[in-house]
């Protein structure tokens, strides 16, 4: 038994031949010096539907409505966050822990990118190292009154999500998908995911949705007719945005100016956002 017991089997990881109860409580405590309002995880049942896309639009909308705003990247086999928004520096430290870079308009990202020598290098590390380095850019990264933290999460249901929502405070989740055949099946893997662990979905946001002809103005379905309505209605959710495919907005992404892009299809984001609860208020706010 460690000398500091304090006889809270629930909540210690200790491997210990006193343990009276099973470990039931994974929460990890935020930074003594930050402080985080609220918290909104983007999934998606599976890769390259544009997550890391949602997740940098959302974190711009909530800022150009005077929020402050903050991406934690815990997408870290395919980290493209700090390249949306064009940070490239490497982020810094202090005694209290590791500082956030401060994108231009002033938006905080943490990322594995702007820890690593190259971005160019692989992350090869097993699924536990992986899920205690995003725990970690919730317990020793110094987050400065943030008022939405949107959590860029790893694509699919694994093991990684599962660490982040067991150890930090989740207050909502948007799923994002694409209009293809899959998706009512891997939306549904989502879905079911948040609701055992107990957290609320805000919504739905269809990427890809259509291809607006800039020649004749029609809009059509690249990628077949969607079904996001339906998918919605028989999980009782919302459908609260649809993103064409933009070659502009790619190309936004690539050269680091999505602050730049002004576009409103987040406006009904931004409002679900602007009224939603705090799941639980404890260890939220430490300042
Ligand atoms: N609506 C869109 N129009 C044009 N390009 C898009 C659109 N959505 C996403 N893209 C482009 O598709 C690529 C993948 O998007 P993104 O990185 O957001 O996906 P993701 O779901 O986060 O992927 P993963 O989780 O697998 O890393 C990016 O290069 C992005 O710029």
């Amino acid at each position: 038994m460690s000398e500091n017991c304090n006889q809270a089997c629930q909540s210690c990881s200790e491997n210990c031949t006193e343990r009276k109860e099973e470990q039931t409580d994974f929460s990890a405590a935020l930074n003594v010096m930050s402080s985080v309002g609220k918290v909104v995880g983007v999934v998606s049942g599976k890769g390259g539907v544009g997550k890391s896309l949602v997740t940098s639009l959302l974190a711009v909308a909530m800022n150009r409505k005077s929020y402050r705003s903050a991406i934690l990247d815990a997408d870290m086999t395919g980290p493209s966050i700090p390249k949306a928004f064009g940070i490239n520096g490497k982020a810094a430290g202090n005694e209290w822990g590791l500082l956030p870079s401060k994108s231009k308009t002033g938006i905080e990202v943490m990322s594995i990118n702007l820890l690593l020598e190259n971005e160019t290098d692989p992350v090869v590390w097993r699924g536990p190292i992986i899920g205690n380095t995003v725990k970690q850019f919730w317990t020793e990264v110094i987050w400065s009154d943030v008022d939405y933290m949107f959590i860029d999460m790893p694509p699919g249901t694994g093991d990684v999500p599962l660490t982040v929502f067991q150890s930090i405070p989740v207050d909502g989740i948007i799923v994002v998908t694409s209009p293809q055949e899959l998706v009512s099946m891997v939306v549904t893997k989502a879905v079911k995911m948040a609701e055992m662990m107990n957290i609320p979905i805000l919504g739905l946001v269809e990427n890809m949705s259509f291809f607006k002809c800039p020649d004749n103005g029609k809009e059509y379905q690249l990628f077949g007719e969607s079904h996001i309505e339906q998918i919605a209605e028989k999980h009782h959710l919302h459908t609260l945005a649809k993103i064409p495919i933009d070659p502009k907005l790619a190309a936004a992404c690539d050269n680091g100016t999505i602050e730049d892009f002004q576009e409103n299809w987040m406006d009904p984001v931004v409002s679900i956002l602007e009224k939603m609860e705090k799941k639980n208020g404890k260890n939220r706010s430490s300042k």
